[in-house]
Protein backbone atom coordinates (compact mmCIF):
# COMPACT_ATOMS: atom_id res chain seq x y z
CA UNK A 1 0.00 0.00 0.00
CA UNK A 2 1.60 3.33 1.22
CA UNK A 3 5.20 3.16 1.45
CA UNK A 4 8.90 5.06 2.26
CA UNK A 5 7.12 7.46 -0.88
CA UNK A 6 4.60 8.36 1.26
CA UNK A 7 6.79 9.29 4.53
CA UNK A 8 8.96 11.24 2.41
CA UNK A 9 5.96 13.18 1.43
CA UNK A 10 5.52 14.04 5.31
CA UNK A 11 3.75 17.22 5.31
CA UNK A 12 5.54 20.89 6.57
CA UNK A 13 6.82 20.84 10.21
CA UNK A 14 4.86 21.54 12.89
CA UNK A 15 6.22 24.97 13.67
CA UNK A 16 5.23 26.03 10.48
CA UNK A 17 1.46 24.77 10.07
CA UNK A 18 -1.38 26.71 11.87
CA UNK A 19 -2.95 24.84 14.38
CA UNK A 20 -6.19 22.86 13.36
CA UNK A 21 -7.21 22.40 16.51
CA UNK A 22 -9.00 25.77 17.70
CA UNK A 23 -10.78 26.09 21.28
CA UNK A 24 -13.95 25.16 21.85
CA UNK A 25 -15.56 22.53 24.84
CA UNK A 26 -17.55 19.53 24.68
CA UNK A 27 -18.45 16.89 26.85
CA UNK A 28 -14.58 9.43 26.22
CA UNK A 29 -9.75 4.75 26.44
CA UNK A 30 -7.91 4.39 29.44
CA UNK A 31 -8.53 0.89 30.43
CA UNK A 32 -7.32 0.13 26.83
CA UNK A 33 -4.26 2.65 28.01
CA UNK A 34 -3.63 2.03 31.64
CA UNK A 35 -1.13 -0.90 31.56
CA UNK A 36 -1.70 -1.75 28.06
CA UNK A 37 0.50 -4.38 26.29
CA UNK A 38 1.16 -4.10 22.47
CA UNK A 39 1.77 -7.04 20.26
CA UNK A 40 5.28 -8.19 19.92
CA UNK A 41 7.47 -6.52 18.20
CA UNK A 42 8.79 -7.75 14.36
CA UNK A 43 11.99 -7.69 13.26
CA UNK A 44 12.67 -4.91 10.79
CA UNK A 45 14.25 -4.82 7.31
CA UNK A 46 15.74 -1.78 6.93
CA UNK A 47 14.72 1.61 7.43
CA UNK A 48 12.72 4.39 6.08
CA UNK A 49 15.14 7.75 5.22
CA UNK A 50 14.89 10.23 7.93
CA UNK A 51 12.65 12.82 6.90
CA UNK A 52 11.42 15.08 9.86
CA UNK A 53 11.60 16.49 12.91
CA UNK A 54 12.87 14.50 15.45
CA UNK A 55 10.11 13.50 17.97
CA UNK A 56 11.60 15.15 20.81
CA UNK A 57 10.83 18.37 19.48
CA UNK A 58 6.83 17.35 19.51
CA UNK A 59 4.54 19.40 21.39
CA UNK A 60 4.04 17.58 24.98
CA UNK A 61 2.20 19.06 27.91
CA UNK A 62 5.34 19.82 30.20
CA UNK A 63 3.94 21.49 32.90
CA UNK A 64 0.83 22.31 31.72
CA UNK A 65 -2.03 21.48 34.22
CA UNK A 66 -4.57 18.94 34.38
CA UNK A 67 -4.68 15.27 34.55
CA UNK A 68 -6.00 12.50 32.60
CA UNK A 69 -9.25 10.73 34.28
CA UNK A 70 -9.80 7.36 32.97
CA UNK A 71 -13.23 7.50 32.37
CA UNK A 72 -12.86 11.20 30.93
CA UNK A 73 -9.55 10.64 28.89
CA UNK A 74 -11.47 11.78 25.55
CA UNK A 75 -12.31 15.39 27.17
CA UNK A 76 -8.32 15.82 28.84
CA UNK A 77 -7.11 14.37 24.61
CA UNK A 78 -9.36 17.06 23.57
CA UNK A 79 -8.14 20.05 25.77
CA UNK A 80 -4.72 19.01 25.23
CA UNK A 81 -5.19 19.09 21.59
CA UNK A 82 -6.79 22.56 21.82
CA UNK A 83 -3.36 23.81 23.89
CA UNK A 84 -0.71 21.75 21.65
CA UNK A 85 -2.10 20.80 18.38
CA UNK A 86 -3.13 18.47 16.27
CA UNK A 87 -0.46 15.96 17.14
CA UNK A 88 1.58 15.88 20.18
CA UNK A 89 3.18 13.19 23.00
CA UNK A 90 2.09 12.43 26.41
CA UNK A 91 2.10 9.87 28.68
CA UNK A 92 -0.89 8.54 30.11
CA UNK A 93 0.02 6.02 33.44
CA UNK A 94 2.56 3.61 31.85
CA UNK A 95 2.28 3.83 28.32
CA UNK A 96 3.80 6.99 26.71
CA UNK A 97 2.08 7.92 23.08
CA UNK A 98 1.47 10.09 20.70
CA UNK A 99 -2.15 11.81 19.99
CA UNK A 100 -2.94 12.51 16.51
CA UNK A 101 -6.55 14.36 15.47
CA UNK A 102 -5.98 15.41 12.17
CA UNK A 103 -7.69 13.66 9.20
CA UNK A 104 -5.36 13.50 6.42
CA UNK A 105 -2.69 12.59 9.23
CA UNK A 106 -4.84 9.91 10.29
CA UNK A 107 -5.36 8.64 7.27
CA UNK A 108 -1.42 8.39 7.02
CA UNK A 109 -1.54 6.51 10.35
CA UNK A 110 -3.43 3.80 8.61
CA UNK A 111 -1.21 3.73 5.26
CA UNK A 112 2.36 3.06 7.24
CA UNK A 113 0.61 0.47 9.61
CA UNK A 114 2.57 -2.53 7.61
CA UNK A 115 1.49 -5.89 6.23
CA UNK A 116 0.58 -6.74 9.69
CA UNK A 117 -1.12 -4.08 11.50
CA UNK A 118 -0.94 -4.40 15.38
CA UNK A 119 -3.18 -2.47 17.88
CA UNK A 120 -3.38 -2.42 21.49
CA UNK A 121 -4.89 -5.11 23.94
CA UNK A 122 -6.13 -4.84 27.22
CA UNK A 123 -3.76 -6.07 29.77
CA UNK A 124 -6.10 -7.80 31.51
CA UNK A 125 -7.21 -9.99 28.31
CA UNK A 126 -3.59 -11.05 27.52
CA UNK A 127 -2.67 -11.94 30.96
CA UNK A 128 -5.59 -14.13 31.15
CA UNK A 129 -5.14 -15.57 27.70
CA UNK A 130 -1.63 -16.29 28.95
CA UNK A 131 -2.29 -17.57 32.27
CA UNK A 132 -5.15 -20.23 30.37
CA UNK A 133 -3.67 -20.90 27.47
CA UNK A 134 -6.54 -19.83 25.82
CA UNK A 135 -6.81 -19.06 21.99
CA UNK A 136 -8.84 -16.01 21.34
CA UNK A 137 -10.14 -14.77 17.37
CA UNK A 138 -8.89 -12.19 15.14
CA UNK A 139 -8.88 -9.15 17.56
CA UNK A 140 -6.00 -10.84 19.44
CA UNK A 141 -3.96 -12.40 16.45
CA UNK A 142 -1.02 -11.41 14.94
CA UNK A 143 1.72 -11.42 12.42
CA UNK A 144 0.54 -14.65 9.70
CA UNK A 145 -1.66 -16.44 11.95
CA UNK A 146 -3.92 -13.14 11.77
CA UNK A 147 -3.52 -12.51 8.32
CA UNK A 148 -4.21 -16.04 7.59
CA UNK A 149 -7.65 -16.17 9.18
CA UNK A 150 -8.72 -12.13 7.50
CA UNK A 151 -8.51 -13.59 4.40
CA UNK A 152 -10.36 -16.52 5.43
CA UNK A 153 -12.99 -14.33 7.21
CA UNK A 154 -13.00 -10.85 5.05
CA UNK A 155 -15.09 -12.72 1.96
CA UNK A 156 -17.65 -13.96 4.11
CA UNK A 157 -18.22 -10.64 6.06
CA UNK A 158 -17.79 -8.15 3.81
CA UNK A 159 -18.57 -9.45 0.15
CA UNK A 160 -21.56 -7.36 -1.27
CA UNK A 161 -23.99 -9.93 -1.62
CA UNK A 162 -23.68 -10.97 1.73
CA UNK A 163 -25.96 -8.10 2.56
CA UNK A 164 -28.91 -10.29 1.87
CA UNK A 165 -27.87 -12.81 4.38
CA UNK A 166 -27.36 -10.07 6.64
CA UNK A 167 -30.27 -8.42 6.27
CA UNK A 168 -33.23 -10.52 6.66
CA UNK A 169 -31.48 -12.20 9.92
CA UNK A 170 -31.48 -8.72 11.26
CA UNK A 171 -34.76 -8.13 10.03
CA UNK A 172 -36.20 -11.03 11.83
CA UNK A 173 -34.00 -10.05 15.18
CA UNK A 174 -35.49 -6.44 14.89
CA UNK A 175 -39.34 -7.41 14.06
CA UNK A 176 -39.02 -9.90 17.66
CA UNK A 177 -37.52 -6.61 19.38
CA UNK A 178 -40.38 -4.60 18.50
CA UNK A 179 -42.94 -7.46 19.87
CA UNK A 180 -41.70 -7.22 23.11
CA UNK A 181 -41.66 -3.80 23.23
CA UNK A 182 -45.06 -3.45 22.23
CA UNK A 183 -46.00 -6.06 24.44
CA UNK A 184 -44.59 -5.02 27.67
CA UNK A 185 -47.00 -2.82 28.29
CA UNK A 186 -45.00 0.31 29.93
CA UNK A 187 -43.87 3.41 28.26
CA UNK A 188 -40.58 3.18 29.62
CA UNK A 189 -37.97 0.53 28.13
CA UNK A 190 -36.88 -1.33 31.08
CA UNK A 191 -33.48 -2.49 31.65
CA UNK A 192 -32.60 -0.76 27.66
CA UNK A 193 -28.43 -1.72 27.88
CA UNK A 194 -29.12 -5.07 29.19
CA UNK A 195 -31.92 -5.59 26.23
CA UNK A 196 -29.51 -4.22 23.28
CA UNK A 197 -27.06 -6.73 24.34
CA UNK A 198 -29.47 -9.53 23.77
CA UNK A 199 -30.33 -7.76 20.81
CA UNK A 200 -27.29 -7.70 19.74
CA UNK A 201 -26.08 -11.10 20.31
CA UNK A 202 -29.05 -12.52 19.05
CA UNK A 203 -28.49 -10.91 15.86
CA UNK A 204 -24.70 -12.59 15.58
CA UNK A 205 -26.36 -16.03 16.30
CA UNK A 206 -29.41 -15.29 13.36
CA UNK A 207 -26.31 -14.22 11.54
CA UNK A 208 -24.34 -17.38 12.55
CA UNK A 209 -27.53 -19.94 12.14
CA UNK A 210 -28.92 -18.70 8.92
CA UNK A 211 -32.32 -19.85 8.02
CA UNK A 212 -32.34 -22.30 10.95
CA UNK A 213 -32.38 -19.60 13.00
CA UNK A 214 -35.83 -19.24 13.53
CA UNK A 215 -36.30 -23.45 14.44
CA UNK A 216 -34.04 -23.57 17.01
CA UNK A 217 -33.46 -20.09 18.66
CA UNK A 218 -35.79 -21.15 21.35
CA UNK A 219 -33.63 -23.50 22.66
CA UNK A 220 -31.07 -20.96 23.14
CA UNK A 221 -32.78 -18.02 24.59
CA UNK A 222 -32.07 -18.46 28.21
CA UNK A 223 -27.64 -19.09 27.51
CA UNK A 224 -28.09 -16.23 25.13
CA UNK A 225 -29.35 -13.97 27.84
CA UNK A 226 -27.40 -15.76 30.22
CA UNK A 227 -24.78 -14.73 27.99
CA UNK A 228 -25.28 -11.29 26.66
CA UNK A 229 -25.37 -10.26 30.95
CA UNK A 230 -21.60 -11.61 31.78
CA UNK A 231 -20.44 -10.35 28.53
CA UNK A 232 -21.82 -6.81 29.92
CA UNK A 233 -19.97 -7.41 33.10
CA UNK A 234 -16.93 -8.71 31.40
CA UNK A 235 -16.49 -5.06 30.31
CA UNK A 236 -17.27 -3.79 33.38
CA UNK A 237 -14.56 -5.62 34.96
CA UNK A 238 -11.84 -5.05 32.22
CA UNK A 239 -12.39 -1.36 32.63
CA UNK A 240 -11.73 -2.04 36.63
CA UNK A 241 -9.08 -4.15 36.18
CA UNK A 242 -7.26 -1.27 33.44
CA UNK A 243 -6.92 0.95 36.73
CA UNK A 244 -3.97 -2.34 37.95
CA UNK A 245 -1.32 -4.41 36.31
CA UNK A 246 -3.30 -8.04 35.87
CA UNK A 247 -0.06 -9.23 36.90
CA UNK A 248 0.27 -7.98 40.64
CA UNK A 249 -3.98 -8.01 40.51
CA UNK A 250 -3.48 -11.82 40.07
CA UNK A 251 -0.08 -12.36 42.07
CA UNK A 252 -1.73 -11.12 45.09
CA UNK A 253 -5.15 -12.58 44.10
CA UNK A 254 -7.11 -9.30 44.48
CA UNK A 255 -10.90 -9.86 44.17
CA UNK A 256 -10.81 -7.51 41.42
CA UNK A 257 -9.03 -10.32 39.25
CA UNK A 258 -10.99 -13.00 40.71
CA UNK A 259 -14.51 -11.55 39.06
CA UNK A 260 -12.84 -10.63 36.10
CA UNK A 261 -11.51 -14.53 35.75
CA UNK A 262 -15.07 -15.54 36.58
CA UNK A 263 -17.14 -13.55 34.15
CA UNK A 264 -14.63 -14.54 31.57
CA UNK A 265 -14.69 -17.78 32.03
CA UNK A 266 -18.35 -17.66 32.68
CA UNK A 267 -18.77 -16.12 29.07
CA UNK A 268 -16.01 -18.56 27.25
CA UNK A 269 -17.69 -21.86 28.41
CA UNK A 270 -20.96 -20.52 27.67
CA UNK A 271 -20.16 -18.67 24.20
CA UNK A 272 -18.25 -22.06 23.78
CA UNK A 273 -21.40 -24.28 24.33
CA UNK A 274 -23.49 -22.39 21.97
CA UNK A 275 -21.07 -22.56 19.25
CA UNK A 276 -20.71 -26.33 19.59
CA UNK A 277 -24.55 -27.10 19.64
CA UNK A 278 -24.61 -24.73 16.21
CA UNK A 279 -21.78 -26.22 14.74
CA UNK A 280 -23.46 -29.81 13.40
CA UNK A 281 -26.80 -28.47 12.97
CA UNK A 282 -25.08 -25.59 10.27
CA UNK A 283 -23.02 -28.43 8.92
CA UNK A 284 -26.29 -29.60 6.96
CA UNK A 285 -27.50 -26.07 6.55
CA UNK A 286 -28.39 -24.24 2.93
CA UNK A 287 -26.80 -20.82 4.28
CA UNK A 288 -25.49 -18.80 6.91
CA UNK A 289 -22.26 -17.40 8.13
CA UNK A 290 -21.56 -20.62 10.12
CA UNK A 291 -22.09 -22.91 7.27
CA UNK A 292 -20.02 -20.83 5.00
CA UNK A 293 -16.89 -21.02 7.83
CA UNK A 294 -17.50 -24.71 7.44
CA UNK A 295 -17.10 -24.72 3.48
CA UNK A 296 -14.25 -22.43 3.47
CA UNK A 297 -12.12 -25.29 5.20
CA UNK A 298 -11.72 -23.59 8.86
CA UNK A 299 -10.99 -26.26 11.67
CA UNK A 300 -12.94 -26.19 14.61
CA UNK A 301 -10.93 -24.77 16.80
CA UNK A 302 -10.24 -21.77 14.26
CA UNK A 303 -14.12 -21.65 13.98
CA UNK A 304 -14.95 -21.52 17.13
CA UNK A 305 -11.89 -19.31 18.49
CA UNK A 306 -13.19 -16.35 15.65
CA UNK A 307 -17.21 -16.93 16.54
CA UNK A 308 -16.59 -16.60 20.13
CA UNK A 309 -14.98 -13.63 19.45
CA UNK A 310 -17.64 -12.11 16.97
CA UNK A 311 -20.16 -12.99 19.97
CA UNK A 312 -17.78 -10.56 22.44
CA UNK A 313 -17.01 -7.75 20.13
CA UNK A 314 -20.40 -7.33 18.60
CA UNK A 315 -22.04 -7.04 22.79
CA UNK A 316 -20.55 -3.86 23.58
CA UNK A 317 -19.88 -1.89 20.05
CA UNK A 318 -23.46 -2.78 18.68
CA UNK A 319 -25.48 -2.24 21.78
CA UNK A 320 -23.98 0.87 22.87
CA UNK A 321 -24.25 2.38 19.06
CA UNK A 322 -27.45 2.21 18.88
CA UNK A 323 -28.30 2.90 22.35
CA UNK A 324 -26.34 6.73 21.68
CA UNK A 325 -28.59 6.52 18.34
CA UNK A 326 -31.62 6.00 20.06
CA UNK A 327 -30.79 8.86 22.25
CA UNK A 328 -30.00 11.12 19.59
CA UNK A 329 -33.25 10.98 18.01
CA UNK A 330 -34.95 11.06 21.53
CA UNK A 331 -33.42 14.24 22.39
CA UNK A 332 -33.79 15.74 18.49
CA UNK A 333 -37.46 14.97 18.35
CA UNK A 334 -37.60 17.00 15.07
CA UNK A 335 -35.13 14.79 13.47
CA UNK A 336 -36.59 11.86 14.82
CA UNK A 337 -39.94 13.14 12.54
CA UNK A 338 -38.32 13.63 9.73
CA UNK A 339 -36.58 10.25 9.38
CA UNK A 340 -39.74 8.37 10.70
CA UNK A 341 -41.46 10.33 7.25
CA UNK A 342 -39.14 9.55 4.85
CA UNK A 343 -39.53 6.14 6.03
CA UNK A 344 -42.61 5.53 3.93
CA UNK A 345 -41.28 6.37 1.03
CA UNK A 346 -38.33 4.73 1.30
CA UNK A 347 -38.19 0.87 -1.03
CA UNK A 348 -34.78 -0.21 -0.05
CA UNK A 349 -34.21 0.69 3.37
CA UNK A 350 -30.52 -0.08 3.49
CA UNK A 351 -29.84 2.80 0.18
CA UNK A 352 -31.72 5.20 2.24
CA UNK A 353 -29.19 8.06 2.84
CA UNK A 354 -31.05 9.84 5.50
CA UNK A 355 -31.30 6.59 7.72
CA UNK A 356 -27.63 6.01 6.53
CA UNK A 357 -26.76 9.64 8.04
CA UNK A 358 -28.25 9.19 11.46
CA UNK A 359 -25.87 5.85 12.27
CA UNK A 360 -22.82 8.02 10.76
CA UNK A 361 -23.78 10.74 12.61
CA UNK A 362 -24.09 8.87 16.11
CA UNK A 363 -20.90 7.35 15.41
CA UNK A 364 -19.74 10.45 14.91
CA UNK A 365 -20.84 12.06 18.28
CA UNK A 366 -20.43 8.57 20.21
CA UNK A 367 -17.71 6.70 18.72
CA UNK A 368 -17.12 3.36 21.25
CA UNK A 369 -13.80 2.97 20.65
CA UNK A 370 -12.74 6.84 20.70
CA UNK A 371 -9.29 5.89 20.16
CA UNK A 372 -7.71 3.76 17.85
CA UNK A 373 -4.60 2.30 18.17
CA UNK A 374 -1.28 1.66 16.00
CA UNK A 375 2.11 0.10 17.04
CA UNK A 376 4.06 1.41 14.11
CA UNK A 377 6.11 -0.90 12.88
CA UNK A 378 8.72 0.81 11.05
CA UNK A 379 10.42 4.79 12.01
CA UNK A 380 7.63 7.36 10.33
CA UNK A 381 7.08 10.52 9.92
CA UNK A 382 3.35 11.52 11.48
CA UNK A 383 2.48 15.05 11.65
CA UNK A 384 6.09 16.63 10.09
CA UNK A 385 7.75 14.38 13.04
CA UNK A 386 9.86 10.96 13.20
CA UNK A 387 8.68 8.13 14.83
CA UNK A 388 11.68 6.47 15.53
CA UNK A 389 12.05 2.33 15.80
CA UNK A 390 13.29 1.94 18.71
CA UNK A 391 11.18 3.96 20.82
CA UNK A 392 8.42 1.51 20.38
CA UNK A 393 5.78 4.15 19.56
CA UNK A 394 2.40 4.09 20.03
CA UNK A 395 -0.12 6.32 18.01
CA UNK A 396 -3.93 6.88 19.23
CA UNK A 397 -6.13 8.59 16.60
CA UNK A 398 -8.30 10.38 18.43
CA UNK A 399 -11.34 10.11 17.10
CA UNK A 400 -13.88 12.04 19.85
CA UNK A 401 -11.76 15.44 18.84
CA UNK A 402 -11.51 14.99 14.80
CA UNK A 403 -15.55 14.16 15.52
CA UNK A 404 -16.45 16.76 16.77
CA UNK A 405 -14.29 19.42 15.08
CA UNK A 406 -15.57 22.03 13.16
CA UNK A 407 -12.76 22.13 10.36
CA UNK A 408 -14.36 18.65 10.01
CA UNK A 409 -17.77 19.31 10.62
CA UNK A 410 -19.64 22.55 10.68
CA UNK A 411 -21.51 22.90 13.23
CA UNK A 412 -20.39 19.78 15.37
CA UNK A 413 -21.97 19.11 18.12
CA UNK A 414 -25.33 19.42 16.70
CA UNK A 415 -27.27 16.14 15.40
CA UNK A 416 -27.24 16.82 11.68
CA UNK A 417 -28.10 13.11 9.88
CA UNK A 418 -28.68 15.59 6.92
CA UNK A 419 -24.96 16.94 6.99
CA UNK A 420 -24.15 13.28 5.12
CA UNK A 421 -26.42 13.50 2.32
CA UNK A 422 -24.66 13.78 -1.14
CA UNK A 423 -24.63 17.54 -3.00
CA UNK A 424 -23.03 18.87 -5.92
CA UNK A 425 -19.41 18.89 -5.57
CA UNK A 426 -19.48 22.79 -6.61
CA UNK A 427 -20.60 23.06 -2.75
CA UNK A 428 -18.27 24.68 -0.10
CA UNK A 429 -19.10 21.61 1.93
CA UNK A 430 -17.30 19.39 -0.83
CA UNK A 431 -19.55 16.49 -2.01
CA UNK A 432 -21.43 16.16 1.72
CA UNK A 433 -23.70 19.10 2.89
CA UNK A 434 -22.24 18.95 5.90
CA UNK A 435 -19.12 17.23 6.08
CA UNK A 436 -15.51 18.82 5.37
CA UNK A 437 -13.07 15.83 6.16
CA UNK A 438 -15.22 12.73 6.29
CA UNK A 439 -12.30 10.62 7.42
CA UNK A 440 -12.08 13.18 10.53
CA UNK A 441 -14.97 10.20 11.50
CA UNK A 442 -13.65 6.84 11.07
CA UNK A 443 -15.48 4.69 13.97
CA UNK A 444 -14.67 0.95 12.35
CA UNK A 445 -11.01 2.44 12.09
CA UNK A 446 -9.66 1.69 8.48
CA UNK A 447 -6.85 -0.50 6.10
CA UNK A 448 -6.65 -4.36 6.66
CA UNK A 449 -7.07 -4.63 10.23
CA UNK A 450 -10.29 -2.05 10.61
CA UNK A 451 -13.72 -3.73 12.18
CA UNK A 452 -14.55 -6.92 10.45
CA UNK A 453 -18.18 -6.84 11.28
CA UNK A 454 -18.87 -3.31 9.70
CA UNK A 455 -21.48 -3.99 7.63
CA UNK A 456 -22.89 -6.44 9.76
CA UNK A 457 -23.36 -3.58 12.45
CA UNK A 458 -24.73 -0.93 9.75
CA UNK A 459 -27.13 -3.21 8.77
CA UNK A 460 -28.29 -4.09 12.14
CA UNK A 461 -28.29 -0.39 13.12
CA UNK A 462 -30.65 0.44 9.96
CA UNK A 463 -32.72 -2.85 9.83
CA UNK A 464 -33.64 -1.72 14.25
CA UNK A 465 -34.00 1.60 13.44
CA UNK A 466 -35.94 1.65 10.78
CA UNK A 467 -38.31 -1.40 12.81
CA UNK A 468 -38.66 1.12 15.86
CA UNK A 469 -39.30 4.33 14.26
CA UNK A 470 -42.08 2.95 12.11
CA UNK A 471 -44.15 2.06 15.03
CA UNK A 472 -42.70 4.21 17.96
CA UNK A 473 -42.03 7.58 19.11
CA UNK A 474 -38.80 7.97 21.37
CA UNK A 475 -39.25 10.22 24.35
CA UNK A 476 -36.38 11.12 26.44
CA UNK A 477 -37.15 11.32 30.26
CA UNK A 478 -33.76 12.28 31.62
CA UNK A 479 -33.38 15.19 32.63
CA UNK A 480 -30.09 15.55 33.33
CA UNK A 481 -27.17 15.88 31.64
CA UNK A 482 -25.67 12.83 29.61
CA UNK A 483 -21.93 12.61 28.95
CA UNK A 484 -20.04 10.31 27.14
CA UNK A 485 -17.67 8.48 30.06
CA UNK A 486 -15.07 5.77 28.79
CA UNK A 487 -15.77 2.02 30.71
CA UNK A 488 -13.78 0.46 28.40
CA UNK A 489 -15.83 1.49 25.46
CA UNK A 490 -18.03 4.68 25.35
CA UNK A 491 -21.44 4.72 27.70
CA UNK A 492 -23.85 7.35 29.04
CA UNK A 493 -22.45 8.73 32.45
CA UNK A 494 -26.49 7.66 33.40
CA UNK A 495 -28.47 4.71 32.73
CA UNK A 496 -30.69 6.13 29.80
CA UNK A 497 -34.18 6.13 30.09
CA UNK A 498 -36.14 6.27 27.27
CA UNK A 499 -39.87 5.77 26.51
CA UNK A 500 -41.95 4.51 23.52
CA UNK A 501 -45.50 6.15 22.21
CA UNK A 502 -47.02 4.27 19.52
CA UNK A 503 -46.73 6.16 16.55
CA UNK A 504 -49.91 7.01 15.20
CA UNK A 505 -48.59 9.08 11.44
CA UNK A 506 -45.83 8.16 9.48
C1 LIG B 1 -21.17 -0.21 15.75
C2 LIG B 1 -20.57 -1.34 15.95
C3 LIG B 1 -19.08 -1.57 15.89
C4 LIG B 1 -18.06 -0.67 15.97
C5 LIG B 1 -18.14 0.82 16.15
C6 LIG B 1 -16.83 -1.43 15.85
C7 LIG B 1 -15.57 -0.88 15.87
C8 LIG B 1 -14.41 -1.60 15.78
C9 LIG B 1 -13.09 -1.04 15.85
C10 LIG B 1 -12.79 0.42 16.01
C11 LIG B 1 -12.21 -2.06 15.74
C12 LIG B 1 -10.70 -1.96 15.89
C13 LIG B 1 -10.01 -1.90 14.58
C14 LIG B 1 -8.55 -1.58 14.75
O1 LIG B 1 -7.85 -1.90 15.72
O2 LIG B 1 -8.12 -0.95 13.82
C15 LIG B 1 -12.96 -3.28 15.58
C16 LIG B 1 -12.39 -4.53 15.43
C17 LIG B 1 -13.11 -5.68 15.34
N1 LIG B 1 -14.49 -5.80 15.30
FE1 LIG B 1 -15.80 -4.29 15.38
N2 LIG B 1 -17.15 -2.76 15.71
C18 LIG B 1 -18.51 -2.89 15.70
C19 LIG B 1 -19.24 -4.05 15.55
C20 LIG B 1 -18.69 -5.31 15.36
C21 LIG B 1 -19.45 -6.52 15.14
C22 LIG B 1 -20.97 -6.60 15.02
C23 LIG B 1 -18.54 -7.55 15.04
C24 LIG B 1 -18.77 -9.05 14.80
C25 LIG B 1 -19.58 -9.60 14.09
C26 LIG B 1 -17.22 -6.98 15.19
C27 LIG B 1 -16.05 -7.70 15.16
C28 LIG B 1 -14.80 -7.14 15.23
C29 LIG B 1 -13.57 -7.93 15.21
C30 LIG B 1 -13.48 -9.48 15.15
C31 LIG B 1 -12.51 -7.02 15.27
C32 LIG B 1 -11.01 -7.35 15.24
C33 LIG B 1 -10.54 -7.30 13.79
C34 LIG B 1 -9.05 -7.59 13.62
O3 LIG B 1 -8.27 -7.35 14.53
O4 LIG B 1 -8.71 -8.04 12.51
N3 LIG B 1 -17.35 -5.62 15.37
N4 LIG B 1 -14.30 -2.98 15.61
Amino acid sequence: MWSALRVAAAPPAPAARPLLMAARTSPSLPSLLAGARTSPRRRQHGSAPRRGLPIDAMPTPGDLPGTPSPARLHEYVDQRHRQLGPVFRDRIGPVSAVFVADPDEMRRTFGLEGKYPMHVLPDAWVHYNQLYGVKRGLFFMDGEDWLRMRRLMNPLMMRPDQGDVFSSACQHVAESLVSRWRAQGTRLINDLEAQLYKWSLDTVIAVLMGPLYEAHSHKWNDDVKYLAQNIHKVFLETGNMSLISAKDAQEGQLSVWKRFVSTVDTSLTTARSLVLQMIPLCSDSSAGLLKGMIESGMSEDDIIKVVIDFIIAAGDTTALSLQWTLYLLAKNPTVQEQVATSLSQETDIMQSALVRGVVREALRLYPVAPFLTRIMPQSCVIGGYELPPKARELVLLSLFTSGRHAKNFPDPEKFWPDRWLRTSHESPHGSYRGVLSPHASMPFAMGARSCIGRKLAETQMITTLTAILRVFQIELLNTENIDMVLRLVAVPSTPLKLALRPRTTI
